[in-house]
């Protein structure tokens, strides 16, 4: 497999490592400012990606929408990793499916957290029918993280809403109010060197239930990524997230 990566970050440098690992080649490595001999081009272009059978992208939340767009204009098969643009989503899936495509996103492309977002959409099914327990959503990530609330987060959130009746609304801000009984509250905080750490409250009156999935690092998101490359280079097209893969 000749695999391009998009961003060289912290997430970037790991896609690299265990793609060699896994005896494939890395064509091209894209990033407007990371100081690294390893950069191969500055900017996306075609003749950049012209040996690519996938690309990885783990870039910025700002460049996230153009370069899914440029990789359905090229036909190159992608996976976004990239978080912090999904409230675009629809306009991407819209152009990804003019281009006959092949795309496939997801705010945490670990297994352990796929599993984890199914037994949270388990528990909520099970405290809609119980209205004195109340949620919350909470995210704590390592300070250098771009984008808030994460990816993540508004994935379990997303869970939590399709399934308690009784929320109607995410709240992702700082409260000077009390918070209305339809809103979730979606909470992040930034510290340290934390990958990621996300914990669903359902509480009651009388007791607090507490759901944690708390990576220990970012080999479980790099795999995963590594795994969708596979998958979606196969020669399917359309726009894909985690879960088709999974279910697939
Ligand atoms: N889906 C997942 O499983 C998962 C896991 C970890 C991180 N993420 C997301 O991936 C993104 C990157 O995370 P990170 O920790 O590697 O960040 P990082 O800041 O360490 O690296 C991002 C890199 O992208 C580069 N970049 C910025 N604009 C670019 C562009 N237009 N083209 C190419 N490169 C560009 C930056 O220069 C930087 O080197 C974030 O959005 C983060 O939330 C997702
Ligand atoms: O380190 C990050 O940035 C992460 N971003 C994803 C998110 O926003 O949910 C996944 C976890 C790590």
């Amino acid at each position: 497999m000749r695999i391009g990566i998009v961003g060289y970050g912290r997430m970037g440098h790991l896609i690299e490592s265990l793609a060699r690992q896994k005896g494939w080649k890395v064509v091209a490595i894209i990033d407007p400012v990371m100081d690294s001999p390893s950069v191969t081009a500055r900017t996306l272009s075609a003749s950049a990606m012209k040996e690519c059978d996938v690309v990885v992208d783990f870039s910025s939340p700002e460049s996230a929408v153009d370069n899914i767009l440029f990789y359905a204009r090229e036909d190159i098969p992608a996976v976004i990793g990239t978080t912090g643009w999904h409230e675009r989503l629809d306009e991407v899936r819209a152009q990804v499916d003019e281009n006959r495509a092949a795309i496939i996103y997801s705010g945490n492309f670990s297994i352990g957290v796929h599993l984890f977002v199914s037994i949270v959409r388990h528990a909520a099914r099970l405290i809609d029918g119980f209205d004195d327990y109340d949620a919350l959503v909470s995210e704590l990530h390592h300070a250098g993280k771009a984008d808030s609330p994460s990816g993540t987060a508004l994935m379990i959130a997303t869970a939590i809403m399709d399934n308690v009746k009784r929320k109607k609304h995410v709240e992702t801000g700082r409260l000077d109010r009390m918070r209305a009984a339809d809103e979730l509250h979606v909470v992040s905080g930034r510290v340290g060197s934390v990958p990621g750490t996300h914990t669903v409250i359902f509480d009651s009156p009388a007791d607090t239930l507490e759901l944690t999935h708390r990576a220990r690092s970012r080999e479980g998101f790099a795999y995963g990524a590594l795994a969708a490359a596979q998958w979606i280079a196969d020669g399917r097209k359309g726009f894909f997230t985690l879960d088709d893969m999974m279910g697939a």
